[in-house]
């Protein structure tokens, strides 16, 4: 093989920094710190080199060293210089922060969908700040999804357990829209689309061609035949039925009442249980359902990641984490899982590609 061919085959990941007032560029200061995390990959910073430097010099200062790379070891993309908070506050996100966190994903997004990058692993931002900019997207996927001209995307998170390495995986059927408008989102249409998500991508990014799958039920004891709400056996139950039929392959097991779906990986997660009761993937109906049992397992180490995008695009589970911006507290794991499985998930595709 040549040097160059060499070159090619490395992954090419673009990595978003995030809302510059944030823990985004500590964490991933701190993550490629360790560089057999970034021995496969070729690692392009988009963002603004003086505020990478300058967060570099400030967090050097509180202690951490030895625990952080220079980001002037690698390549960067400069966005936003001519937008950027001078001197930085640590902890504020407001238009300007929120303004240039959106122009940063913006350019990495464009510049991935151009071929100069196989995927993106995002640091995070403030919704806020990006209302405050003007931007009315809910989040980063919705902008990911805009700009890739999909309409077939989904969240789902993935981590890997340090006790068992059982791999926990969860997609959640709606996301960030207040609670009350929750039942009236839930459609068959909508969760028609993201299972079939789900089962696309355990299928091409996971390998798993014959699914078990569980899905939540909206209501406490998923409605308790119609007596404490009525969705299940509306709906839920006969779309379920008919999900069956469509996906022969897959179990499907559901609507399982929400507080109990979390028992068995839990079990699977910590140790103190059959991983076999556990399923490849939980569908949860909205974003507390669940990222509080996500977060309570794994905020260390799981990772969201957006399914249905031309290409991998990865993030840490945790936001931008403005009380503590700026201290030198933050802990990376997240983001080093977020850019593993950013590799990991590209590497696949790659090779997925390579035999057809
Ligand atoms: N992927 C993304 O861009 C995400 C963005 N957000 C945004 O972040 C902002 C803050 O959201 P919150 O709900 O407060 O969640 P958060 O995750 O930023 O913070 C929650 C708590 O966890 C702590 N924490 C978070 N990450 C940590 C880390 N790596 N190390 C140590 N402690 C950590 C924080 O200090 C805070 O006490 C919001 O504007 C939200 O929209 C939230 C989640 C994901
Ligand atoms: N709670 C998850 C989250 O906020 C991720 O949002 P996004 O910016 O990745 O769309």
């Amino acid at each position: 093989m040549t040097e160059l061919e060499g070159e090619k085959e490395r992954v090419r990941l673009a990595i978003a920094t995030g809302d510059p007032a944030g823990i985004g560029s500590e964490v991933i200061l701190k993550a490629l710190a360790d560089k057999t995390l970034w021995a496969d990959c070729a690692i392009t910073l988009v963002g603004s080199t003086a505020q990478l430097e300058a967060a570099y010099r400030h967090l050097r200062a509180t202690g951490a060293a030895n625990t952080l790379a220079n980001p002037l070891d690698f390549q960067i993309l400069d966005v936003a210089a001519e937008t950027e908070p001078s001197p930085l506050q640590w902890g504020i996100g407001n238009a300007t922060t929120g303004k240039i966190s959106f122009q940063i994903l913006e350019t990495a997004i464009a510049q991935t969908l151009a071929g100069k990058f196989d995927g993106i692993v995002t640091a995070p931002i403030a919704k806020s700040a990006w209302k405050a900019a003007g931007h009315h997207f809910p989040g980063q996927t919705e902008l990911l999804a805009e700009m890739a001209g999909i309409e077939r995307f989904g969240m789902m998170f993935v981590g890997r357990s340090p006790h068992t390495q059982w791999q926990l995986r969860a997609l959640l059927a709606t996301t960030h829209i207040p609670l009350h408008q929750v039942p009236l989102a839930l459609t068959p249409d909508r969760l028609t689309l993201k299972l079939d998500l789900l089962i696309d991508a355990l299928r091409d990014e996971f390998g798993i061609g014959a699914p078990r799958i569980a899905v939540a039920g909206l209501n406490p004891h998923s409605g308790e035949q119609g007596q404490l709400g009525t969705e299940e056996r509306d709906w839920l139950i006969p779309w379920l039925k008919e999900m069956r039929d469509r996906h022969p392959q897959a179990q499907l097991d559901g609507p399982i009442p929400p507080d109990t779906m979390w028992v068995a990986p839990g079990q699977a997660w910590f140790g103190n249980g059959s991983p076999s009761a556990a399923h490849d993937a939980y569908l949860a109906l909205y974003h507390d359902q669940g990222l509080i049992p996500v977060k309570l397992m794994a905020f260390d180490r799981a990772v969201n990641t957006t399914i249905g995008l031309p290409f991998i695009r990865t993030s840490p589970d945790h936001g931008t984490a403005f009380d503590i911006a700026g201290r030198g507290t933050a802990d990376p794991r997240s983001m080093k899982a977020a850019i593993a499985l950013a590799t990991e998930l590209t590497q696949m595709r790659q090779r997925a590609q390579s035999t057809q």
